[in-house]
C-alpha cells in the first residue's frame, strides 16, 4: 500500500520505517529540513535500538523515502498524521500541529484517501479534523483513529509485535484498508479491535492513565514501606505474581516522565472537566507523581542537612533507559532542586547528554550548576554522592570499589533500586533507595 506519514518523531519515524519493512511503499514527511537531511543520509535523528539498521535497509530497497514536501500525499492511499500533541498551559492537548498537517494534506490528497490520526488526540478530534478538512477540499476522504502504544527504548519491537491494534473508524472501506495494512503484524493472533473513533481516542488516554496510576500506586506504597520498615522490592514481587495485578509497570522510581504520561494525564483530566466531572483517581496519580519526583531530593537533604557547596553525580538523565529522550525526565526536577539548594550536579548518560546539556544551557542558572561527563566514573570524582536516575544496563553492576575511591563520601542515592542493599552496605556505602528504610554501612 502507498503510505504517507506526516511527522518523523519517535512515532512517525518508527511507524513509517516498520510499515516499509513489512512491504509497504512509504514516504515520511517532516517540516524540519535538518531531520529530513539526516534521514536521507541513512541516519536516525533519535536514539532508538534497532531503528537505524531498519531505516538503512528500507531506504536501500527503495520502500522508504523522506521529504519536506507533501507531494507524495497525492498518490497515497493512507496518510498517517503523527505530529506532536503537547500540553497547552491549561493542560489540554495542543492540536495546532495536527490542524496544520491536516490542512496540508487536504490540499494534496486524492479522492478516496484515508486520513489516519496516529497522534494521541482527545475524544472528538477525528470529527473536528473531518470538519476542518471538509471545509478545505471537495474530495471525498475517510477518517480513522489508530492510536499508537509503542514505548520509547523498545519502539521497533513494540510496533512489530503489538499486544493489539486499535482502529477507530466510521466506514467499512477504511476498516478493511487498515486490516490489510496491519495484517503482517497480527499473524500471531494478536487482535485488531475495531471500534468508533470516539472509543479509540478514549482507549489511548485510558491506557496511559491506567499505567501512570499503577506507577503512582506503587510509588505511594513505596513511601509507606519506607516509613513502616517493609521492603518495596519484596512487596512488588509479592503482589505482582497475582495475575490479576501483573508484574509489569510496578517498579518504583523517581516518578514517571517522558513525552506521554505527564501530558496525557493532564489532557484526560481536562477532557473530564469539559464533560463536567473530575477524574479523582487520575488527579491523585498526578499529585503523587509530582511528590515522587522530589522524594530522593528529600532523602539527600535529610542525610546532609545542608547541600550548599556539595556536588552530586547523576548516573542517567533520560526519562527511562534505552532512549535519548529527556522530555519531562525527573532528572530535570532533581537537578533544579539541588542547584536551588546551592549544590552542583555532574551527570553522565550513554545517549541523552546532548539533549540534557542543550536544555540546561537554556535554563537560568542551570548551565553553571550542571556539568556533563562522558564517563560514568570520571563524573564521580570529588562528588558527595552518586544518584542513579535512569536504569541503563551499564549502571546495574558497577565497580563499587571504583565508585568509593572517586567519591568524597561513600553514599549512594538509588532512585531506581538498581542495587541489592546488602551488597552496597558490605561495600562500605551508606545507601538510600525508594521504598526501603535508610541504611547505613
Ligand atoms: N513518543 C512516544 O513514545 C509516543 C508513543 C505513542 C504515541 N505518541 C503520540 O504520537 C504523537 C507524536 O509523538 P512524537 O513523540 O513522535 O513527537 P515528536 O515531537 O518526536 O515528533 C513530531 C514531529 O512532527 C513534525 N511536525 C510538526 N508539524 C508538522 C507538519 N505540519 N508537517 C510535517 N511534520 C510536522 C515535527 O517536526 C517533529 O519531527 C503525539 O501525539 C504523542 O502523544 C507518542
Ligand atoms: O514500572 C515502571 C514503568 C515505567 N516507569 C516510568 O514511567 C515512564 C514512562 O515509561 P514507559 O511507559 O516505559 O515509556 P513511554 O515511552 O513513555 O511509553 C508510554 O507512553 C507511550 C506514549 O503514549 C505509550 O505508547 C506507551 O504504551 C506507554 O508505556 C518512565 O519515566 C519510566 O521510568 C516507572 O517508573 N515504573
Amino acid at each position: 500500500m502507498k503510505v504517507s506519514v506526516i511527522g518523523t518523531g519517535y512515532v512517525g519515524l518508527v511507524s513509517g520505517t516498520c510499515f516499509a519493512e513489512i512491504g509497504h511503499d512509504v514516504t515520511c514527511i517532516d517540516i524540519d529540513p535538518k531531520k529530513i537531511q539526516i534521514l536521507e543520509d541513512g541516519k536516525s535523528p533519535i536514539y532508538e535500538p534497532g531503528l537505524e539498521e531498519l531505516l538503512q535497509r528500507n531506504i536501500k530497497s527503495n520502500r522508504l523515502k523522506f521529504s519536506t514536501s507533501y507531494d507524495s500525499v497525492k498518490t497515497a492511499k493512507s496518510i498517517f498524521l503523527a505530529v506532536g500533541t503537547p500540553s497547552s498551559d491549561d493542560g489540554s492537548a495542543n492540536l495546532n500541529y495536527l490542524k496544520d498537517a491536516a490542512l496540508c494534506v487536504a490540499k494534496e490528497m486524492s479522492d478516496g484517501a484515508i486520513i489516519v490520526i496516529k497522534s494521541t488526540v482527545p475524544v472528538g478530534t477525528c470529527e473536528m479534523i473531518r470538519d476542518l478538512v471538509s471545509k478545505n477540499t471537495d474530495k471525498k476522504f475517510h477518517i480513522v483513529n489508530n492510536p499508537e502504544f509503542l514505548k520509547e527504548g523498545t519502539a521497533v519491537d513494540d510496533f512489530m509485535r503489538p499486544d493489539r491494534v486499535v482502529i477507530g473508524h466510521s466506514d467499512q472501506f477504511a476498516a478493511d484498508a487498515m486490516s490489510e495494512l496491519y495484517a503482517p503484524l497480527v499473524r500471531q493472533g494478536n487482535p485488531i479491535y475495531m471500534m468508533s473513533n470516539l472509543s479509540a481516542e478514549m482507549t489511548k488516554y485510558a491506557a496511559n492513565c491506567f499505567l501512570a496510576t499503577k506507577i503512582s500506586f506503587i510509588n505511594e506504597i513505596a513511601k509507606l514501606c519506607d516509613l513502616a520498615g517493609a521492603d518495596i522490592n519484596e512487596v512488588r514481587e509479592g503482589i505482582g505474581s497475582d495475575r490479576r495485578i501483573g508484574s509489569h509497570f510496578l517498579y518504583p522510581g523517581p516518578g514517571y516522565g517522558g513525552s506521554c504520561f505527564p501530558k496525557d494525564v493532564k489532557a484526560l483530566m481536562y477532557t473530564a472537566k469539559e464533560n463536567g466531572m473530575t477524574l479523582k483517581v487520575v488527579e491523585a496519580t498526578e499529585e503523587v507523581n509530582e511528590e515522587q519526583k522530589k522524594r530522593m531530593f528529600e532523602k539527600i537533604m535529610s542525610y546532609y542537612g545542608d547541600v550548599k557547596g556539595k556536588t552530586f553525580t547523576f548516573w542517567g538523565v533520560a526519562f527511562k533507559a534505552n532512549t535519548d529522550d529527556i522530555r519531562e525526565t525527573s532528572a530535570i526536577t532533581m537537578a533544579k532542586e539541588l542547584v536551588a539548594a546551592g549544590a552542583k550536579v555532574n551527570y553522565y548518560d550513554p545517549e541523552a547528554s546532548d539533549n540534557f546539556e542543550k536544555l540546561m544551557s537554556s535554563l537560568e542558572g542551570m548551565s553553571e550548576g550542571t556539568k556533563r561527563f562522558d564517563n560514568k566514573y570520571d563524573a564521580l570524582t570529588n562528588s558527595d554522592g552518586l544518584v542513579t536516575m535512569t536504569e541503563w544496563r551499564e549502571f546495574t553492576s558497577p565497580d563499587f570499589e571504583e565508585i568509593k575511591t572517586r567519591l568524597n563520601k561513600a553514599v549512594i542515592f538509588d532512585s531506581r533500586n538498581l542495587y541489592k542493599t546488602e551488597k552496597v552496605l558490605e561495600s562500605g556505602f551508606d545507601y538510600f533507595a525508594i521504598g526501603k528504610r535508610i541504611s547505613r554501612s
